[in-house]
């Protein structure tokens, strides 16, 4: 599902009307019919509209009109300065009047406190009300009769779905300008809006759903953001084929870094959650003292330990990719290892908890690194990567992740809340995962499981992309039955999903 802003809808239609000659009133009318799809008409009879005197009102008059058509009870509040009404907008009114729909008009300059209390009474009276009073136009703060009126459907509503996006929510940026609906549903145009990825965002848009409003593909691929949230079928998709025609019998030699003294349990996770996703031979390099306790329990896999020179720097050499990190400590020999590695190695490495924290005031290591290097840190890691704080972070993440990895040449997952990999250009947003995953291990699991699918030769980034979503898939389907999943549970999951995906890795 593609991302986009308001800027995205803009150009989109201005490519579509001036360049392909497609009436932006056909547009409209697309919205109109894909958005009546998702206005439950089995369930409900009445509906109220209201809407802006902008396309996103246009769509709204448009509803109404469909919902009357399929012989709904429907009520019309406009609200706006008709002179401002846009072209299409206007036809579809004047549809409504031809058609003896009544609509009640609040002028901003008018005396509207009449109106207002039928519009209250009307909302009590109704099953659904249809959100159209801005859409991806809106530009300012939001004052006024539109402020009363969005105020007022808050309090008395029923149902509420928003067309587009809910009026008062700048479609790009998520923020907020001044009040809101609150919907129960979003049905959206062409894109999954850049805004609703902001958290404080999530108590307006309800469910969402994304229409398609009849833009052919090909115009929406050429004016593309490479902004996605990660389908099934794209992971499906991209495990199957690279596996079916490139690298059938290749599964892989994968080498862990972790673990040390007290956190032997990363270790274990990490190079089991490998094993599991399918590689051929797992290698976890860690302390000495710990590693009879790792062999003992990581049965399928191997353990060296850091005094085995000669074997690790064949390991280094020969490994398809290196993880690296987990339960290693915050301290100076984490940073030599971590030089070590680097200098040494030529495979993708990713980089995941202690193996980040000692990059700080180091990231220029990396450098020498092109294209190879993938960091899965949390925002608290990020935190201390980029010397941004934790708030700043929040509120910007997909730009903060987007700008680091650029400047770095590296691939950025950064965790959380609707997961982000991006190298700078592209970017995915991972849908999968819930807050019952939220313990110890988590992040030692998906770095086993990244590392395992790099190894096996998928392409890097879609690697880690399917990787965050298979990990977050696994402990939603556990998480409807159990209160706490933790990263074991996962890793027992992996080969039995993956089957379940037709994923081929074991063939
Ligand atoms: N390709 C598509 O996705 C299509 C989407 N459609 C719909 O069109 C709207 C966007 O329409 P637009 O006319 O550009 O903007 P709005 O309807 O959101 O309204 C703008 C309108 O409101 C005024 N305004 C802006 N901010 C404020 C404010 N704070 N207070 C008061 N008034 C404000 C502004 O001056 C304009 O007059 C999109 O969301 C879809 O719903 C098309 O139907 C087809 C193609
Ligand atoms: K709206």
């Amino acid at each position: 599902m593609r991302i986009g802003t308001s800027m995205s809808t803009k150009r989109l239609d201005e490519v579509c009307v001036n360049e392909y000659k497609i009436p932006l009133i056909v547009m409209m009318e697309n919205a109109i019919l894909s958005a009546i799809k998702h206005l439950d008409m089995d369930l409900y009879d009445k509906y109220i509209v209201v809407s802006g005197v902008g396309n996103n009102g246009g769509d709204g008059l448009g509803i109404a009109r469909q919902l009357k058509a399929r012989g709904k009870d429907v009520k019309v509040f406009v609200v706006g300065s008709m002179e401002k009404i846009t072209p299409c907008s206007k036809t579809n009114l004047d549809i409504l009047k031809a058609m003896n729909i009544s609509c009640r008009t609040l002028d901003i300059k008018g005396e509207n406190i009449n109106i207002l209390e039928e519009l209250k009474t009307s909302i009590k009276n109704s099953d659904v009300l249809v959100d159209c009073i801005f859409g991806t136009g809106l530009e300012r703060e939001v004052k006024g009769v539109f402020k009363d009126i969005i105020n007022i459907i808050n309090t008395n509503k029923n149902l509420v779905y928003s067309i587009d996006v809910p009026s008062g929510i700048n479609a790009t940026t998520g923020e907020i300008l001044g009040v809101c609906i609150k919907a129960d549903k979003t049905i959206s145009f062409e894109f999954y809006k850049r805004g609703f990825l902001k958290y404080e965002t999530k108590e307006y848009i309800g469910d969402v759903v994304v229409e398609h409003v009849g833009i052919p593909e090909h115009i929406i691929k050429k004016y593309d953001d490479n902004e996605y949230i990660t389908s099934i079928d794209f992971v499906k998709g991209n495990i199957k084929s690279k596996n079916k025609f490139s690298f059938k019998n290749n599964f892989g030699k994968v080498t862990i870094f972790a673990g040390s003294k007290g956190f032997s349990g990363a270790a274990f996770i990490a190079s089991e959650a490998a094993i599991k996703s399918g590689s051929g031979l797992v290698t976890l390099v860690c302390d000495e003292d710990i590693q009879d306790i790792i062999s003992s329990k990581v049965s399928e896999g191997m353990t060296a330990n850091y005094k085995e020179e000669n074997r690790i720097n064949k390991l280094i050499e020969t490994s398809s990719a290196i993880g690296f990190g987990c339960g290693m400590g915050d301290n100076k020999l984490t940073l030599e290892r971590l030089e070590y590695v680097l200098n040494k190695s030529n495979c993708p490495m990713i980089i995941d908890a202690d193996g980040l924290n000692v990059l700080k005031n180091n990231i220029n290591i990396l450098k020498k690194c092109e294209n190879r290097i993938i960091i899965t840190p949390h925002l608290g890691e990020m935190s201390r990567l980029t010397g941004k704080s934790i708030s700043y972070i929040k509120e910007n993440r997909l730009d903060v992740a987007k700008e680091f990895a650029k400047e770095n040449n590296i691939i950025v997952l950064l965790k959380g809340y609707e997961t982000i990999i991006t190298d700078g250009n592209i970017l995915y947003i991972n849908p999968t995962g819930n807050s019952a995953m939220a313990n110890g291990g988590m992040g030692d699991c998906l770095l086993g499981m990244i590392t395992s699918f790099i190894g096996q030769g998928l392409e890097i980034f879609n690697a880690v992309v399917c990787a965050a979503y298979i990990h977050g898939y696994i402990g939603d389907i556990l998480s409807k039955k159990l209160y706490t999943v933790n990263a074991t549970q996962i890793i027992n999951e992996i080969p039995s999903i993956m089957n379940e995906f037709d994923i081929e890795i074991n063939l």
